[in-house]
């Protein structure tokens, strides 16, 4: 329970009708979820204009209410706040209402195409091993020292962050590891937070059915850092494009890392093999559980973000060297007549095409690589040529197949796909709708040896098929199918 006018910190409002003497149960931007008591902020979304909903939540017990245009006919019931910027405002609304918990520990946000849970994640765990109560927020899961809760967005919407910010600081959270995606940036849901650092892993092809344009999609990465304050530092990857750009204009401290170009923290890839990485880091030698170049990459973030948080290095590689990553990535099972089985998250085209030149990398000699993968409807539909023909040349086999449609029709996203793979390519590829039976096809086409990379959907315990999720899990549905063979 806190009394509105204690809570407008930092709100530059243009109008205040009634007074700002009234007390508040809690915040939302959803009617839905309006209890008396509550502040009612209305955002305009991408769907509807939460504005609409001003009287429904007066009626339903709203006692004050922050918009951007008074309603006509104002009810005398509520108290109405005028502000440029709701969803804006809504952030440092939620911070405020919180008491400001991010303040209260140290938060590092991890922002980027790819690379952001593994990257949170291997800092939580690592912190954690350190000896220090940590917290995370990430699209598999939030974590509140060793605590689960269920994650149902990448970034959640302020008021739900806060609330588990809160939670973090009042269960003794000495830092917490957070992703930042490119819609919690654009849609204001990280405003009024303290962070203490702030990491960028890479910009690549995705989400531009929501930003439109890549210039848009690097601008709203970009002002996650022109936000950081002066005392938070900025890391960036500096082989990125557009890993400079990103620190431009921003006040923090500007750090950077690099396995091609000169930068403060450097990695050389010694071996890359199916057990592990054996890195030159910060100049020393040390064996990681992780494959993949692209790890290389975010093990070199996840070190140098320690070092800025003043982490003792040997220490630190001794920890980090014991870690996996986030479920879903990188995640390998073999049957019993020796197929490899990978499930992975790559659900970008540069994500699809890391992971197979990884496999090509570390892979021994002619094994056959056949990849499972589909594309998400009601979303980016410019990624799914470029994934399926990316998948093409990188693989000797290719099921195109249902990632989850949501509402879209799963044959007409597969012909999105089919779309763009080379005449020269159409041989290797067959189109199964029933991500199942693709799973299924996949290993009675395989030999010992070969390996199915199942991409996409990783950690994912659904498929949405016309906006109805199932259980569905790629790898209990892959060991399903080992299970047939001898
Ligand atoms: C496209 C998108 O990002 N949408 C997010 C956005 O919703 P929106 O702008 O579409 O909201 P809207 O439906 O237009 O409604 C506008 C306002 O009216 C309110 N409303 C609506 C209906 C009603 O009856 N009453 C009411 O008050 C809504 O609560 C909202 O405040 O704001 C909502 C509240 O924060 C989010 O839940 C919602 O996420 C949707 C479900 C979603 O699927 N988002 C995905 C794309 C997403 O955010 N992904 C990113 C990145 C993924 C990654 O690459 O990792 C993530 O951070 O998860
Ligand atoms: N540093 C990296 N560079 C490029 N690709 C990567 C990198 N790290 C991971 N990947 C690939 O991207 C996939 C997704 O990784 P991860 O979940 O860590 O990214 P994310 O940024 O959190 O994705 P999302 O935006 O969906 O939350 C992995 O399964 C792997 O294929
Ligand atoms: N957080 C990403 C994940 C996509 C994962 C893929 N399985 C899909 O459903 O498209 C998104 O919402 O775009
Ligand atoms: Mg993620």
């Amino acid at each position: 329970m806190k009394n509105l006018s204690d809570i407008l910190d930092g709100i530059a409002f243009t109008e205040l009708q009634g007074g700002a003497d009234v007390q508040i149960t809690g915040i939302t931007a959803d009617s839905r979820k309006v209890v008396p008591g509550t502040l009612f902020v209305a955002v305009k979304g991408t769907l509807v204009d939460g504005h609409k909903f001003i009287d429904q939540a007066i009626n339903d017990g709203a006692v004050a209410i922050v918009c951007e245009d008074l309603p006509g006919h104002t009810a005398n019931a509520a108290e109405f706040l005028m502000v440029a910027d709701s969803a804006e405002a809504l952030g440092k609304l939620s911070s405020n209402f919180y008491d400001n918990p991010s303040a209260k520990l140290k938060l590092v946000g991890v922002t980027g195409t790819n690379g952001k849970t593994t990257v949170a994640t291997l800092l939580y765990k690592l912190f954690t091993d350190l000896g220090y109560k940590c917290g995370l927020v990430s699209t598999v899961e939030n974590q509140i020292a060793g605590k689960i809760i269920p994650s149902t967005h990448t970034t959640p919407d302020p008021v739900a962050l806060n609330g588990l910010i809160a939670d973090m600081v009042n269960a003794g959270c000495d830092y917490c590891f957070m992703e930042v995606s490119s819609h919690a940036v654009a849609q204001h849901r990280i405003s009024g937070l303290q962070f203490s650092g702030g990491i960028f892993t890479n910009l690549t092809h995705d989400h531009l059915d929501y930003h439109k344009t890549f210039d848009n999609y690097l601008k709203a990465k970009k002002a996650f850092f022109d936000g950081l304050p002066k005392n938070a530092f900025a890391l960036t990857n500096l082989d990125d494009k557009n890993g400079s750009v990103m620190l431009q204009n921003t006040r923090a401290h500007k750090k950077s890392y690099a396995l091609k170009t000169m930068a403060d923290f450097k990695v050389r890839i010694l071996e890359n093999q199916f057990n592990g990485l054996l890195l030159n880091i910060d100049s020393e030698e040390v064996w990681f559980k992780m494959v993949g170049a692209f790890n290389a990459y975010n093990l070199l973030a996840v070190y140098a973000a320690a070092m800025l948080l003043d982490q003792d290095k040997a220490k630190t590689l001794t920890s980090l060297s014991k870690l996996s990553g986030a479920e879903g990535r990188f995640d390998y099972v073999v049957s019993p007549n020796k197929i490899i089985g990978i499930v992975d998250y790559a659900h970008t085209p540069d994500a699809v095409q890391n992971v197979l030149s990884t496999i090509k990398d570390v892979k021994s000699g002619n094994e056959k690589v056949i990849t499972i993968i589909g594309c998400g409807g009601d979303r980016d539909k410019t990624k799914r040529p470029v994934m399926a023909k990316t998948a093409c040349d990188w693989s000797d086999k290719v099921i195109l197949t249902s990632d989850n449609p949501r509402s879209e029709d799963p044959a007409q996203i597969i012909k999105d796909m089919e779309a763009g793979v080379d005449p020269s390519n159409q041989r290797k590829t067959i189109s199964i709708v029933d991500r199942r039976e693709a799973i299924k096809t996949a290993v009675h086409l395989a030999n010992p040896g070969d390996i199915i990379l199942l991409a996409g959907k990783g950690h994912e315990k659904y498929q949405e098929i016309k906006g109805v999720k199932t259980h569905f899990d790629d790898k209990e549905e892959l060991l399903e199918q080992f299970k047939t063979l001898s």
